[in-house]
């Protein structure tokens, strides 16, 4: 059986090291050959289409373009089969995430005094319409329906709809159902994979077409949404889950190995590091794992084994806190998780990751589910870039500026200058004495 990797930064070549920055979303070509013909299909054959992939590609029997949309008796099945204890775990992530997330919606309008007499502001409207990404492949995600619909309805978005692939039989998860309800969600569309990408964009006979999708979702997902990406918008890049579980020498290591797994189950290409300074924590890791493996589903460490054996995994062990915040912040984690009983003195120094997690009582779940940030977040050092998915993504911003007769001359002269300089004859005329005649007052 292969080994867990097992490494020490020092000892790396440039090589080696530009290697533990890749993630499995690197090549996407054998994805990028693949995805046209899907979308392809969408586009011309619409419902057909995705009844078909449904079918072939989700096992979902019994799936018709009449049942593409679930239906009102659907929801009802499933908040009468859903386990109650499943419903409240949703009920009560929902009231940490909308909390968190009402905090970050900003005043429809603001305007400020620039100059006196001249203001400038800036005005939020909702996105007309979002189309919310759930996967469903390797797992059901109601946490991801809860983490894209809670922030779109406190945006307002009037025209939303969830996009998830069918189970076997048809149906919809009865979970994503459940949370879509809660958030606030009415439409969910039984699609998945590249050909939800492909329907959100252009609409079928059943779907609406939207100006934006947001969601994670496998290699499939991510090719189709970048190469639809002058159709419409695809939001930040979010695809197979990553984490750096960072532990210094205050924590037991065979904690650092129990989080290290979180992220290494989601499937064979997700990537998980434990960065360390500490051999200690790094050897009572490697020796934890087996123990913390025959707590586990085999599908589950199928998919751990294969990460922490492969490219996109294992243990690193540094020399120095510095060299661990170096290679971190190079490598822009989608999770970091601090574990360490001092975690804000680490904090700091971290420059980019999509989430920091502090301590040992913050592990990666606590954050995937209920504590109240999203979960939706860039991957594959996005994070130099994007944020988590946030109540922005769900909104438009545009500028409002209002000059009045006090403070017009100050502000025309300035721009006439700029104008005649940047060789622009009717801008400049437009700010010039030319304009008076037409002022009152
Ligand atoms: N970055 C984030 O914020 C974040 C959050 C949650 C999950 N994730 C990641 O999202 C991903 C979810 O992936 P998933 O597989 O569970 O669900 P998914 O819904 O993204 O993928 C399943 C779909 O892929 C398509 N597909 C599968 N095999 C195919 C084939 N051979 N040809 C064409 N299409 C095919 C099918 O349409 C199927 O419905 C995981 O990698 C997980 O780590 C990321
Ligand atoms: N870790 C995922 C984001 O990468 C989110 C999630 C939801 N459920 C389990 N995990
Ligand atoms: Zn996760």
């Amino acid at each position: 059986m292969a080994e867990v990797n097992f490494k020490v930064l020092s000892e790396l070549t440039t090589e080696g090291r530009a290697e533990l920055l890749k993630r499995s979303e690197t090549d996407l070509s054998f994805f990028l050959e693949r995805v046209p013909a899907i979308i392809e299909a969408v586009r011309t054959e619409g419902d057909a289409a995705l009844v078909r992939f449904g079918i072939e590609l989700d096992k979902a029997e019994g799936l018709t373009a009449g049942t593409l949309k679930a239906s009102e008796a659907e929801f009802d099945e499933a908040f009468a089969t859903l386990d109650p204890k499943v419903t409240e775990a949703i009920r009560y992530g929902i009231e940490n995430i909308r909390s968190f997330h009402e905090e970050q919606r900003p005043e429809p309008m603001f305007l400020k005094e620039i100059r006196p007499g001249a203001f400038a502001g800036d005005r939020f409207l909702p996105i007309d319409s979002v189309a919310l990404y759930v996967p469903r492949g390797k797992g059901s995600f109601p946490s991801v329906t809860m983490m894209t619909s809670v922030p779109a309805v406190v945006a307002g978005v009037p025209n939303l709809a969830i996009f998830t692939p069918p189970i076997p039989g048809g149906k919809v998860d009865a979970a994503t159902l459940v949370a879509a309800r809660l958030a606030g969600v009415e439409t969910v569309y039984k699609a998945g994979g590249a050909q939800a990408v492909a329907a959100a964009t252009f609409g079928t006979q059943t779907i609406k077409a939207a100006h934006k999708i947001v969601g994670p979702g496998s290699p499939w997902v991510v090719a189709a949404k970048r190469l639809l990406a002058g159709h419409i918008d695809p939001g930040l890049p979010a695809g197979p889950s990553e984490s750096i579980i960072f532990a210094d020498e205050t924590v037991h290591g065979g904690l650092a190995a129990m989080d290290l797994l979180i992220e290494a189950e989601h499937g064979p290409d997700s990537s998980a590091w434990l960065v360390t300074n500490s051999r200690r924590v790094a050897e009572e890791a490697l020796a934890a794992l087996p123990g913390h493996w025959a707590n586990m589903t085999p599908q589950r460490v199928e998919f751990s084994r294969a990460v922490l054996t492969g490219q996109t995994g294992g243990i690193l062990l540094v020399e120095t806190l510095d060299e661990a915040y170096a290679f971190i912040n190079d490598y822009a984690p989608e999770h970091l998780q601090l574990l360490s009983e001092v975690p804000f003195e680490h904090l700091g120094k971290i420059t980019a990751a999509a989430e920091v997690l502090m301590g040992p009582h913050t592990p990666v779940s606590i954050g995937n589910f209920c504590l109240g940030p999203n979960c939706v977040l860039p991957t594959s050092r996005g994070a130099r870039t994007y944020g988590p998915l946030a109540v922005s993504d769900f909104l438009r911003r545009s500028s409002v500026g209002y000059v009045t007769r006090p403070a017009y001359a100050e502000l025309a002269a300035a721009a006439k200058t700029l104008a005649d300089y940047e060789g622009f004859s009717s801008h400049a005329n437009a700010v010039s004495p030319l304009r008076d005649q037409y002022l009152k007052g």
